[in-house]
């Protein structure tokens, strides 16, 4: 109960602005209480007059006003049901809305730690579930306490002697209300796990979709999928076996009640104690208490239940962002695009190790910087302290000499723009997936970028052209060609910094190819730091970077790396043997003019004939 206590507070605040709608409601379900209750009088009223009597003329008057009560409580119930109802998707749409801008703050560790299926369903069933506790709850608990008090007091003033001995039940169904609380609960955890699951089953099956089927591995993901749906499905007969008996027992004891009643009202009446009319209507009052008596019960275990989705929300609510605005941040001005570590280390929250130590460079603007290291080194860590996806354990990263965290995160990363190593995608045409890197770009800006990202033709080509639809995981365009889509969206950013990962990882020799010449003319004039395998474009940088086990090793120009020696001459040299396919790569686009040849087909085990068979088909 505590528990249950502590998710309401947690999640009551959000129902500020509907507050006055719960107040409207509980109001609808007063008076369609009063309404039920004087219909019920009036019954008795009718029985006892018109129908016991056998006369038509004291039908019409209770008769009228029972139909106006009837009305009346049709008309309050609709309102208050539909506003009901209303408040309640108002709350899962606030709370989803704002579990949503929660996640969309997390950095990237959290995505790695959390299933995708997981959060996916915590943002649905379980926003769900505490609705059910915050704007139902408070609802169908207060309208059962109003329903529980009017019908308890009309009895109690028809016969209060008779209804005292009834009333001895309600303790009964309390205590064993809570006694199945318990059970229902663990259950309820269970089943709110076991969707999770279930869904992050689902969500990886299909994203994996090329892994299974090449792999044969359909069986063992329809295994995977049975094993967690059997815990679900344990799970949820477990909880409707414990709900269902708790309902079960309660019907029984009602139907004793009711029978005491109606025997002790047999010996009232033949005692002339007691007429037919007021043992009907006392029959009534106490059929129409059980149910909210019932729910009130009932309670502790819809609670129960939704404080589990609240556990999993909690989690995810109470997990921090790495990063967040300045409360006080730096005014905005031009940025140059100098950009600095200075004895940069970084360790990944609950890693065993640094990733980065002590780690210090300039790019100064309009350089070019390439950043190399065997996989593993800590460079995509580097792009995620310039991007501020987190701030360094020690040291510092400036933009323009101020640090980091004084500056707005939008202000930052509308001057410090990523080109990230896997091509995304947005839900939304070609045009809006380019447009998104400046909103509000006209349609010949937005060309304009396409031509300078060498995107414009094969865009064209298309049959819908720049309105065709793209979605993450659609197959319109091949890798080359999206890559370069997201060039012509870094073009129109038009930030003064490039944070550049792998721009030419996962592509073959040709496509690579045709990815260098837009990325030149993307990087002319900015500062960009480039994170990569391939050496090729080193030549063209301004300075290299070697990272080893997080450290920066070496630093000069290719030429001058090479001279001494070091850790940059043997990454060049296991590099090698792709160097000369490259070369007659290179050398054969200018004799034999590149077109698109729709997608890229997968790399092979060199990486180099497939380019090869292109270029001399
Ligand atoms: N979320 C994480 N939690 C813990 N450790 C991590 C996390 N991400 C990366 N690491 C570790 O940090 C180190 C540096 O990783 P990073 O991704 O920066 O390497 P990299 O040089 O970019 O490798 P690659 O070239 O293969 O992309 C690695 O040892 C990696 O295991």
């Amino acid at each position: 109960m505590r528990k249950a206590r502590k998710a309401f507070a947690r999640f009551w605040p959000l129902t500020r602005g509907d507050r006055r709608w719960l107040l409207l409601i509980i109001g609808c379900v007063v008076v369609s209480a009063l309404a039920e209750t004087a219909s019920i009088l009036l019954f008795a009223d009718l029985t006892d007059h018109a129908l016991k009597a056998g006369s038509l003329s004291a039908f019409w008057g209770p008769a009228g006003a029972w139909l106006g009560v009837a009305v009346l409580g049709a008309l309050v119930g609709y309102l208050g049901n539909s506003l009901a109802a209303w408040t309640a998707e108002r709350f899962v749409l606030r709370l989803r809305a704002h579990v949503f801008r929660h996640v969309q703050r997390m950095p990237p560790h959290f995505f790695q730690r959390h299933r995708r299926g997981d959060l996916v369903a915590r943002l649905t069933g379980d926003v769900e579930a505490i609705e059910q506790m915050v704007v139902s709850g408070v609802v169908g608990t207060v309208s059962a306490a109003f329903s529980a008090v009017f019908y308890a007091a009309a009895a109690l003033w028809l016969r209060w002697d008779l209804a005292l001995a009834t009333f001895v039940l309600a303790p009964v169904l309390l205590l064993t209300a809570r006694r199945f609380s318990g059970r229902i609960s663990s259950a309820a955890r269970d089943e709110r796990t076991a969707d999770g699951a279930l869904t992050s089953v689902v969500e990886e099956a299909l994203g994996n979709i090329v892994l299974t089927q090449a792999y044969n591995r359909r069986r063992d993901e329809e295994r995977r999928l049975d094993r967690e749906a059997r815990a679900w499905l344990r799970a949820s007969v477990r909880g409707a076996r414990a709900s269902e008996l708790y309902e079960q027992f309660v019907e029984v004891m009602e139907t004793l009640c009711v029978l005491a009643v109606i025997g002790l009202g047999a010996w009232e009446i033949s005692q002339d104690r007691m007429s037919l009319g007021d043992l009907l209507a006392f029959a009534a009052f106490l059929g129409y208490l059980y149910p909210p008596v019932r729910s009130l019960g009932g309670l502790g275990l819809t609670l129960t239940a939704a404080t589990a989705g609240a556990d999993r929300l909690r989690e995810v609510l109470d997990a921090r962002p790495a990063v967040t605005d300045p409360a006080d941040p730096v005014a905005p001005w031009p940025v140059r695009g100098r950009v600095s570590l200075h004895g940069a280390s970084f360790r990944y929250p609950g890693a065993a190790a640094d990733s980065l130590r002590d780690v210090t460079f300039t790019a100064g603007p309009g350089e070019l910087v390439l950043v190399t290291g065997a996989s593993g080194a800590g460079k995509s860590t580097l792009s995620k302290l310039l991007l501020r996806f987190y701030d360094p354990d020690a040291g510092a990263v400036r933009l323009d000499g101020v640090p980091l965290p004084d500056l707005p995160l939008d202000f930052l990363r509308e001057n410090v723009a990523l080109l990230p190593q896997e091509t995304l995608v947005l839900h939304g045409t070609v045009r809006e997936n380019i447009a998104c890197g400046r909103p509000g770009a006209s349609d010949a800006e937005i060309e304009r970028a396409a031509r300078d990202a060498a995107a414009h033709d094969f865009i064209s080509a298309l049959p819908e052209g720049y309105d065709t639809p793209l979605a993450p995981g659609t197959a319109v365009l091949s890798g080359g060609q999206l890559q370069r889509v997201a060039i012509a969206r870094a073009m129109l950013r038009a930030a003064p910094v490039l944070v550049l990962d792998e721009p030419t990882a996962g592509l073959d020799a040709l496509a690579a190819r045709q990815v260098v010449r837009p990325l030149r003319r993307l990087t002319a004039g900015r500062t960009t730091v480039m994170i990569t395998h391939d050496l090729h474009l080193a030549p063209d940088a301004d300075r290299v970077l070697v990272v080893e086990e997080g450290r920066l090793v070496e630093s000069g120009t290719h030429a001058e790396l090479l001279a001494r020696g070091g850790a940059y001459a043997r990454l060049h040299g296991a590099a090698a043997p792709a160097a000369p396919v490259a070369a007659v790569v290179e050398a054969a686009a200018v004799v034999v003019p590149i077109v698109d040849r729709g997608p890229a087909p997968a790399l092979t085990s060199d990486g180099t004939s497939a380019a090869l068979s292109r270029v001399w088909p």
